[in-house]
């Protein structure tokens, strides 16, 4: 029985070898925020995933959000706080507890659970070493352009503190504030800031953790992981049949079925059609991936070791983009693009002096 168990453990392992093989000394940003970071358990997990990344030879650096935990403060504080077109209107006042919250406490936090494991983590804003440079950013909203206060995009990534940080061993934790030339601070978006970062460094992906399971074609709000019958019930009961392509029960229609992964064109046609939490997020899929990172993904931070999921099993978790095939075709993409099958095994290792 001892046996027995054990060999399911090593098939486990051997699942991933090929995996390790073709991510070994790669780097890999992820996108932390959600429920994945308000849930004790689920940080703990998180924390393991990456510390495990770092063991196994990858280059994990982390860009953290913390959206709810800078709402709860500016509710305790008495600060209104509105959103357009998916971003926090940032009063000068509602910048300075922004800021408070993502560098003094939401990083603590986040590089506080990293180094329950050993001396890796090292948090950093994106003001630090001029890391994240930002210009004033205006939302657009039915064709007019609006006013959203200090809010930036970023327009420069000096990427060589992080480097120097994953030349060390260390692995970076990034809050998503960056600085003007003339030395105003900024509120950025954490996927866009993600995406920024994982395009200078040119990672091997960008993972975006999320509160659902990944983008959902037909998306409905209130409904999701929900099979929803004709008569619009809930057919299945909450978080009942998803994940899938396959079709939902005969005499129900399924709503909410997770894409599973689709090339940058694809996406570029879906995003006007996405609704204000998912269009960050995605935009920041495309800008990665059309930015030269081969993968970038959306994954479930609710599901335990989601990110371990992604990376190092055969069939993959959430949604995965892809450059376009013509893209890939010049041959510094094609070889960041190993195998184009996308859930594929990875090619096979060749090394030097190997048997013929
Ligand atoms: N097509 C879609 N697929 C999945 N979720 C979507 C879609 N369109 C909008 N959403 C919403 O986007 C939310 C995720 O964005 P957001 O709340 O900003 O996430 P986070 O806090 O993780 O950054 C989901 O919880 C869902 O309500
Ligand atoms: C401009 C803007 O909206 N900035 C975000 C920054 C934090 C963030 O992105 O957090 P999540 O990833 O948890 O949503 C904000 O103020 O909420």
């Amino acid at each position: 029985m001892r046996t027995a168990d054990a060999l399911v453990k090593a098939h486990t392992l051997i699942e991933a070898l090929p995996w390790l093989a073709r991510f070994h000394g790669a780097t890999v940003v992820i996108k932390y925020g959600g429920n994945a970071m308000t849930e004790e358990h689920l940080r703990e997990k998180f924390a393991e995933d990456v510390v495990f990344l770092r063991y196994a030879g990858l280059k994990p650096v982390i860009v953290h959000g913390g959206g709810p935990q800078i709402n709860a403060q500016l509710d305790r504080l008495g600060i209104e706080s509105t959103f357009t077109a998916g971003l926090r209107v940032t009063s000068p006042e509602a910048m300075q507890v922004v800021r408070m919250v993502l560098v003094g406490q939401v990083n603590r936090d986040v590089v506080g659970l990293i180094n329950r494991h050993g001396p890796f983590a090292i948090g950093m804003s994106g003001e630090d070493a001029h890391l994240f440079t930002a210009v004033r950013k205006h939302a657009v909203v039915d064709g007019v352009t609006v006013d959203i206060g200090q809010v930036g995009d970023i327009v420069r990534v000096e990427a060589g503190a992080v480097r120097a940080l994953l030349d060390d061993g260390r692995i970076p934790v990034i809050s998503s504030i960056a600085r003007s030339d003339d030395g105003t601070v900024y509120n950025v978006n954490a996927d866009t800031a993600a995406a920024a970062l994982a395009v200078a460094l040119q990672a091997s992906k960008l993972i975006v953790l999320t509160d659902v399971e990944g983008l959902y074609r037909d998306w409905r709000p209130g409904t999701d992981g929900v099979t929803v019958a004709k008569d619009g019930s809930d057919a299945a009961g909450m978080n009942g049949a998803t994940g899938g392509d396959e079709a939902g029960d005969a005499g129900s229609t399924q709503v909410n079925v997770v894409i599973g992964e689709l090339f940058a064109t694809e996406l570029e046609e879906l995003l006007p059609s996405l609704s204000s939490g998912m269009v960050p997020k995605m935009e920041a899929c495309l800008t990665a991936v059309q930015g030269g990172v081969p993968q970038a993904h959306v994954l479930d931070g609710r599901v335990s070791h989601s990110v371990l999921l992604e990376i190092f099993t055969d069939q993959g978790v959430g949604t995965m983009v892809l450059p376009d095939i013509a893209e890939t075709a010049d041959t510094a993409k094609t070889a960041a693009v190993p195998n184009l099958v996308k859930r594929g095994p990875a090619a096979p290792v060749q090394l030097n002096g190997s048997d013929e």
